[in-house]
């Protein structure tokens, strides 16, 4: 594994890593965010998956989350939203192939070859970083914005013994029924649709279901509103009977100015349950 960088930040340490992947069979690059607190031993992690278009980058600069995880111990990584390079599958558009990997694996060709999003995630990175960080395997939670949110909920669910908390910002709550979903799913899982509703929020709530809680921001003033389905994944909340806090922002947008918001809160929310 090769340091890009470091940066003393709150006290504590901001790098930046690359590394060739098994999983995605390209080089990937990751950030994580040390408090001072793991200067004396293993401290509780929080991934923040980000959405579309972005890298590791765009939550590291933007989201304002360094200064709170410093002061709860808490230590944070920003993985990259894609495979990436030459010799790796993409599309003009910007919500499909690099920087839209949408945290699944893909079974359809020309995407099986790298987009393994999921697995990297998971199977991964998450030995990765506990095998080179004073990280605690036993603590870790995940967050995400958008895509990201989407991420977060889908790969919670399915693997509650890695990520024990769960929150996200504005969640693609509902993809099997959004165009930020529908057109990724038949390109990367093929147009069955059977095989989509496992990477589905709320179609996996109401299937398999979350035994702990989960905290929801979403701006009420967001211009994708339309594409995310809030609606969909409260009512599965209600429905499933899921323990969770669901707000509606007033006036707030999709921007990282609304994760910036409400990020102290998300960070509590894990470094309590952590
Ligand atoms: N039309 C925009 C869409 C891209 C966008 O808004 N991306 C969001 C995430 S949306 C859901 O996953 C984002 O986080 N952008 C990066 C940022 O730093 O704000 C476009 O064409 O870019």
């Amino acid at each position: 594994m090769e340091q890009v960088s470091e940066s003393r930040s709150f006290g504590g340490r901001l790098t930046v890593h690359r590394h060739r992947s098994g999983k995605t069979n390209c080089e990937m690059t990751f950030a994580v965010y040390l408090p001072p607190a793991a200067k004396k031993g293993p401290v509780p992690c929080l991934w923040f998956l980000s959405g579309l278009t972005c890298t590791h980058e765009n939550a590291m600069t933007k989201a304002g989350a360094q200064a709170h995880a410093a002061r709860h111990g808490l230590a944070l990584v920003f993985p990259d939203t894609s495979p990436r390079g030459e010799g790796v599958a993409n599309d003009e558009a910007y919500d499909l192939g690099q920087g839209a990997g949408f945290y699944l694996d893909a079974s359809e060709a020309p995407w099986s070859q790298h987009f393994a999003m999921a697995s990297y995630l998971t199977d991964e990175l998450a030995d990765v970083l506990t095998g080179n960080f004073p990280i605690d395997s036993a603590r870790m939670g995940v967050t995400g914005h958008s895509m990201g949110g989407h991420g977060a909920l889908v790969l919670a669910m399915k693997n509650p013994d890695l990520f024990r908390s769960l929150s996200a910002f504005a969640p693609i709550a509902h993809p099997t029924k959004s165009d930020w979903g529908r057109k990724q799913f038949a390109a990367y899982l093929g147009t069955d649709e059977s095989a989509w509703a496992a990477h589905d929020a709320t179609l996996l709530l109401r299937e398999r279901g979350w035994a702990r809680d989960v905290l929801i921001d979403q701006g009420l003033n967001d211009e994708f509103l339309d594409l995310l389905r809030p609606d969909a994944f409260a009512a599965a909340l209600v429905e499933t009977r899921t323990a969770h806090v669901f707000r509606a922002q007033e006036g707030y947008d999709h921007s990282y100015n609304f994760i910036a918001s409400f990020m102290e809160d998300h960070v509590r929310w894990h470094a309590d349950r952590l």
